[in-house]
Order: structure tokens, then sequence, then C-alpha cells
């Protein structure tokens, strides 16, 4: 009866083995995960019987083996990370040189950013292959990209020069994850924030860090509703991710919901570094309702970063993502850091010199707007800027009607010309003491109007010689409130306009202004001409 029993059960095993392969097979993960469920679960029911005849106890053990490993397999393929690890480690208990599970683990170490004991998986499939010829040039191209990535992550040297001289048309480049000299304190402005932990130069590499989940699109004429439906898939990635990993969960359980920000913990930047202890227990069920809040707070769009527009991409882009050491970065409207979206990382670089202990900024939303603007930006952020440059304008405006009188003579549609020039002339007469810095806050809050009468032949014609050179507007801005590709524009044109161009000094100048909107990630210097090439193409917004 018994043994009836046991042929029964080894025949419903075999019929099971054969159904998940055909699953696994045909690419049907959840199912084929679902049938090698029951198939482990009775193989180690039978195994635990089957110990007196040790060549059945083996061939169990051999296709147990197998099970766990396409089991693996396929829970990678749903981006169960963690839950696939588990069942590498399972298959590699009982053997522990299975090919197929050396790969397809060295595969998730590689995902989840840890590249030295993902060489070291490879490194070791490698030397247990039975196929040497066919897996060969797999394999190297696996243990180099881990060595790339590895050496990426530890020096943080990156370039992405051969991208950009190939006009953006290989595949997006591999980037590891890094964390450069920051770290998270307390900040003065809001919650915490992240700190320079050293002197760096502007377009020094402060991290990258690839996102939680990104979506991404092309959204014609800004439209709104097509703009929902991309944020509710983005909310159901995040959500989704943070199911199958609880360290990811946790991480995100950290970020801020915008209230109550003084009582957030500190945490520790070795968090964040992508060798930071896994953690391999069972998914979770998140909080979809907190998860929302701090989406809300800490989702970046990819429309004002510069790689929507400039790195390969049309301006109807729209992308938006969550970064999770990009959110503890507060917001300034003189910010001396920028990100650039390369793919799913972010990359973040100083844009001007920092010093150590000094807070990272970036901006949130155009800064090269007047204060009103900015104002009703931070307000749909929840909060309202303290920073130097919003203090000091609040308190023009409330001081004197000067730049109450420039808004109005812009209303009245004024000629943009004549408009430049009584800001200009009044703002020698309203800071009487120098204020190069506050010159600066006052030509970027104007950005437009500067920008427009240089665009003006007949403006230019009739008042450009009491209006500075484009190129003196444009550094003055890039000096007070740091540097984007409009102010790089202004300034190269400015100094090409004059034929003040081409000399070694104006050639460096405009190198070192381009290496601070683009980061030093940009090496050969004929990578940054040739970006800089395509942001003077661009019309001037
Ligand atoms: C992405 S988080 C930045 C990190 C945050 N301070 C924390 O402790 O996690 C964005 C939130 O920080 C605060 N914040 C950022 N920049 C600010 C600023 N310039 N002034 C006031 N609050 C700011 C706001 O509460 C905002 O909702």
């Amino acid at each position: 009866m018994e043994e009836i029993d046991e042929e029964l059960e080894e025949e419903m095993m075999q019929q099971l083995r054969f159904k998940a392969t055909e699953l696994l097979l045909r690419e049907e993960w959840k199912e084929s995960i679902q049938v090698y469920t029951h198939f482990i679960s009775l193989s180690l029911n039978h195994l635990s019987k089957t110990t007196t005849d040790s060549d059945r106890f083996n061939k169990l053990q051999k296709t147990l083996c197998l099970a766990f490993s396409n089991r693996a397999e396929a829970k990678s393929r749903t981006h169960h990370f963690m839950e696939s690890l588990e069942d590498c480690n399972q298959a590699l208990k009982i053997d522990k040189t299975h090919f197929k599970t050396l790969v397809c683990k060295g595969k998730i170490l590689l995902n989840l950013n840890q590249y030295v004991n993902a060489y070291d998986c490879f490194k070791s499939a490698a030397l247990h292959d039975h196929d040497i010829q066919n897996h060969n040039e797999t394999l190297n191209g696996y243990l180099d990209t881990c060595k790339k990535l590895e050496y990426q992550s530890r020096t943080g040297v990156f370039d992405l020069s051969d991208w950009v001289l190939n006009g953006f048309k290989d595949k997006t480049p591999e980037l590891a994850e890094y964390i450069g000299p920051v770290e998270v304190k307390k900040s003065g402005i809001s919650g915490r924030g992240l700190f320079s932990s050293k002197n760096v130069e502007a377009g020094t590499l402060l991290f990258v860090t690839k996102a939680v989940a990104t979506n991404r699109g092309i959204l014609p004429e800004c439209d709104e509703d097509s703009k929902m439906v991309m944020w509710k898939d983005f909310v159901e990635k995040v959500v989704d991710v943070a199911t199958k990993c609880r360290k990811t969960y946790d991480l995100i359980c950290r970020l801020s919901t915008g209230e109550e920000e003084e009582m957030l913990q500190v945490p520790d930047i070795s968090l964040f570094r992508p060798d930071s202890e896994l953690s391999l227990s069972e998914s979770v069920k998140p909080e979809v309702g907190k998860i929302l809040n701090i989406l809300d707070v800490n989702s970046l769009t990819e429309e004002d970063g510069i790689s929507a527009k400039v790195l390969g991409k049309n301006s109807d882009y729209y992308g938006v993502g969550l970064w999770i050491l990009a959110s503890f970065i507060n917001h300034s409207c003189e910010p001396n850091a920028r990100r650039l979206h390369v793919g799913d990382h972010l990359m973040v670089h100083a844009s001007r010199d920092i010093k150590a202990g000094e807070e990272i900024f970036f901006a949130y939303f155009d800064v090269l707007t007047p204060l009103k603007k900015r104002a009703e930006m931070s307000k749909t952020w929840g909060f309202s800027c303290e920073c130097n440059r919003c203090r000091f304008e609040r308190d023009m405006y409330d001081r004197n009607q000067g730049l109450t009188e420039i808004e109005i003579l812009l209303e009245c549609g004024s000629d943009i010309g004549n408009v430049v020039v009584r800001l200009e002339e009044g703002m020698k007469r309203w800071m009487l003491k120098g204020g190069k810095k506050e010159k600066g806050y006052l030509r970027a809050s104007f950005w437009r109007i500067f920008s427009e009468a240089y665009q003006s032949e007949r403006s230019m014609a009739r008042w450009g010689r009491r209006i500075p050179p484009a190129e003196v507007v444009g550094e003055s801005v890039a000096e007070a409130v740091g540097t984007d590709e409009r102010v790089l524009k202004m300034v190269v044109e400015g100094l090409r306009r004059n034929g003040a161009s081409g000399g070694f000094v104006e050639m460096e100048k405009e190198m070192k202004l381009a290496r601070n909107v683009y980061g030093k990630v940009i090496k050969k210097r004929k990578a940054v001409k040739a970006l800089l090439e395509l942001c003077l193409c661009k019309p001037t917004c």
C-alpha cells in the first residue's frame, strides 16, 4: 500500500516538474513559481523519508537543487530579488558548484549593487562551467561589468564622454551606485539635509543613486490627465518594489512626509551604501497611505532635469522617480548642486564650490523666476523658502517700490529693453555698496526680460548701450544663484557675439561653466564641447 502511494507521489512530482519547466520556458513566471513551490514542498517531504536508498536520495537532491534554481530565476524575473536570493542559497546548499544558480545569484547581486559578491558568484560559475565555449563570453561580460561597477562605486570615477560623443545612440551607460563626500545631518532649513563632508570644487560628483522606481513617457502639451495616469502607475511601481524588498521599504519609511520634520531621525550615511546589509526577511505589506505622502514630498520630475532635454530626450518628455538619498536634499533658490538623470540613475554634482560642513541644495523648481512665482512653487511643495535670496528679495519689495514698478512696466507691455535698463539703473541706486551678489539675485529673478532683450535686435539697437553685455549678466547670475543651461547659453552666446570667444581665456571660461552645468562626469574636452554646442542649438526658454 505504502509503495503504491509512493509511486503515485513520484509520478505526481514528475508531472509537476514537467509542468513547471514548461511554464518557465513559456516565461509564465508567476504560474511556474506556483508549480515549483508545490513540487519543492512534495520533494522536501519525500526526501525526509528517503534516507536509506542513497542513489534515490542523491537523485532527489539534484532535482530539488534544479527546482530551487529555476524558481529563483522565475522570482528574479518578477523582481522578487530577496526571495530569489533565498532560493539560490537553498540550491547552493545542495550543490555549491551549481552553474545556473551561481549565474542567477550573480545577476541578482549585480542588480542589488553588490558588485564584489556578484563578481565572486560569476567567478565561481566560471570555475565550474561545463560548457566553457558557450558561456565564456557571457560570463566574461558579467565579470567585466562587476569589475567596472565596483571600481566606479569605490572611486567615484565615472565618464559619460563616449556616450555623449556618440550622440546618446549607444544604450544608456551602466552605472554603479556611489556615495562621495556627503552625510545626512540636521538642517537649519527644515528637518534633515545632505551636507558636504569635504571641500569640493564645482563639477565634483557627490553621489550616484539608482531610482526605487521611475515612470516615463512622452506627454505632448502638458496633458494633465496623462500625467495623472503616469503618476498612478509610478505609485504602483514604488509600492510593488517596497512589497518585494524590505530594505527598500525601510529606507523609504525614513523619508519625510513633510510634517514634523524636526522629529525625524538622522540616518547614518552607511545605510545608503550599496554594500550595506541586505535583509533577507520575507516581503512586507507596506502602508500605501504613508508611501503616498512620502512620494508627494520626495518624488522628482525629470522634465526640469537637464538630461530630459539635453541627454537625448525631447522637450515633451516627462519622467518621475524616487531616488532615496537625493530625497534628503533641501531646496534653495541659490542652489550649489545639480542633478543629471542617466537612465534610472541620478548623478548629483556640485555646481559651485562647496565647503566642508556646508549644506547641499538643489532647485526643486525653476529658480530663474521672480520671487512671487518661486513663492507659489515652494507653496506647492508645502514650504515657504527662507533662503538668503528669498529673504533679500522680500526685504527689497518691502523697503522700496522699485521692483513693484518694474513688474507694473512688464504687465503694461513696456518695451523689454526699457525695463532692463530701468532695472539695471535702479539696482545702482538701491544697492549703494557694491551688492554684486544681490545684483545677480535680481538678474536671475528677471531672467526672462534679459533673455528676451538680448534676443531682440530692435531692443538691443535702441537700449543696448545701457544694458550690460550678456556674458556679464550671465556670469553674475551664475555666481549668485548657480548655473544651468540657459545661463551657460547666455554667457557663451554673449562672448561669441562680442567676438570675445575663441581666445584661450574665453574658451576656458566656457569650459569651466559647462563643467559646472554638466559635472565632471563628462571628462573628455571634446564631449563637453559637443554638449555645449547642443545647448546652443536649443531655443531659449
Ligand atoms: C525632499 S524633502 C527634503 C529633506 C527633508 N528636509 C527631510 O528632513 O527629509 C522635502 C521637504 O523638505 C522641506 N524643505 C526642503 N527645502 C526647504 C526649504 N528651502 N525651506 C523649507 N523647507 C524645505 C519641506 O518640508 C519639503 O517638503
